[in-house]
């Protein structure tokens, strides 16, 4: 059979294997660039040097010519000589077909993804063929054991950033329980003004949140404009965060996993978390948001109003004495300005796949 012939039937036989190959491949160039702060291409290039070599060399010695009539096509003497080398690498990669075959276009199909943002998350094992060689879903991370050891993702960042989105897309996707800590002071800010306390008195705020009811984070009106600056008015105390440090921290290391999204949990609650994210977002893309957010809910706001709140909540959560929001020194940055939704999750994915504490991490 014709040489070229033999290796397209070749090719169309391993490309499944190849698939999934790539797959993985593709995931842990995205991570790798996500680790180490660089472009996906630049992680690829050198990745593509063994690929491409031997893709070279199979074509050679797969072209129906043998070597001596390419050599009198080349005439020079160290071109011949090369010649002879990928000649015989490409005899070696023929003989080796079911390994070299899908490395090669694995490799190539991989690094194509990658480029294009596909498979960010992958977490597959190639070489496991069974269910979970092929899942992604939720249930790998505690199959992976990470759940089972208490892996904690810290989301900090100001109001708006699109933290709680990112949070909870992170919790569906790898099986992490979510906690949405502004709602404990959401809470507290609405049961102490409900019951006309002092916001401004430290201890009567921190004997709120001592005593504070955790049914009553289920009331969805706590997620308002109103309750979100009840909140970061009784955030500035002590007594308020203490009271609350031990709950946050319980759950950050339950089994299972753990996405918690606040202002400190990087810096204070869980300085040891596993993965750390401080998103952003210019203030003027948060004020859009928010108010688009609020208008579809049918309330009747002006940006310039929810632009100048967004500021002043900013510069009360940045300027308190007590755990202000900053991003820890430690933690990935995101910022979200120029990101949709689905480009915020993935580029959070990225993060988390390239901790050292995940499975496919560095
Ligand atoms: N990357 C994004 N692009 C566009 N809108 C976003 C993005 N992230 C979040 N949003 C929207 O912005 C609003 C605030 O997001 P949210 O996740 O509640 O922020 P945070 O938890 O930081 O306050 C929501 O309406 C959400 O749908
Ligand atoms: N871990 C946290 C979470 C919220 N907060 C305070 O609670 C307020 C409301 O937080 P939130 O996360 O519900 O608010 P948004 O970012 O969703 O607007 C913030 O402005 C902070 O002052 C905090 O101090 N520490």
């Amino acid at each position: 059979m014709n040489g070229w012939l033999a290796g397209l039937l070749a090719v169309l036989f391993f490309s499944p294997l190849a698939f999934i190959y790539a797959r993985a491949f593709a995931g842990r160039l995205q991570a790798r660039a996500a680790a180490g702060g660089r472009s996906v291409a630049a992680v690829a290039v050198p990745k593509l040097v063994w690929p491409l070599v031997l893709a070279a060399a199979l074509a050679l010695r797969l072209s129906g010519s043998d070597l001596a009539e390419w050599q009198a096509a080349t005439g020079s003497g160290t071109l011949a000589a090369t010649l002879s080398l990928v000649w015989f690498l490409g005899s070696i990669a023929a003989i080796l077909f079911f390994v070299t075959i899908p490395f090669v276009l694995g490799r190539i199909l991989g690094a194509a993804f990658a480029l294009m943002g596909k498979f960010a998350g992958q977490r597959d094992d190639p070489l496991s063929f069974g269910a979970r060689g092929f899942t992604t879903d939720a249930g790998t991370a505690d199959r992976e054991g990470l759940g089972r050891m208490g892996f904690t993702v810290a989301i900090d960042g100001p109001a708006a950033a699109g933290k709680g989105t990112i949070a909870k897309r992170l919790a569906d996707h790898y099986g992490f329980a979510y906690l949405d800590t502004g709602l404990l002071y959401r809470a507290i800010g609405r049961v102490a003004a409900e019951r006309g306390l002092d916001l401004d008195d430290g201890e009567a705020m921190g004997a709120v949140a001592r005593a504070l009811d955790p049914a009553v984070l289920d009331d969805g009106s706590l997620r308002g404009r109103e309750a979100g600056e009840l909140a970061s008015r009784v955030a500035v105390h002590p007594a308020v965060r203490s009271a609350l440090t031990e709950f946050q921290r319980g759950f950050a290391r339950r089994p299972g996993g753990a996405v918690l999204d606040g202002r400190d949990i990087g810096t204070v609650i869980c300085p040891e978390a596993e993965v750390k994210i401080f998103v952003t977002a210019s203030a003027e893309v948060r004020a859009r948001r928010r108010t688009a957010e609020l208008v579809a809910k049918g309330r009747s706001v002006d940006y310039a109003t929810i632009l100048q709140e967004v500021r002043a909540r900013d510069e009360r959560d940045s300027g308190r004495a007590a755990a202000p929001l900053k991003a820890a020194p430690d933690a990935a940055l995101l910022d979200t300005s120029e990101l949709d939704i689905e480009d915020a999750f993935r580029a959070a994915c990225r993060i988390v796949d390239a901790s050292p504490h995940h499975r496919n991490g560095p």
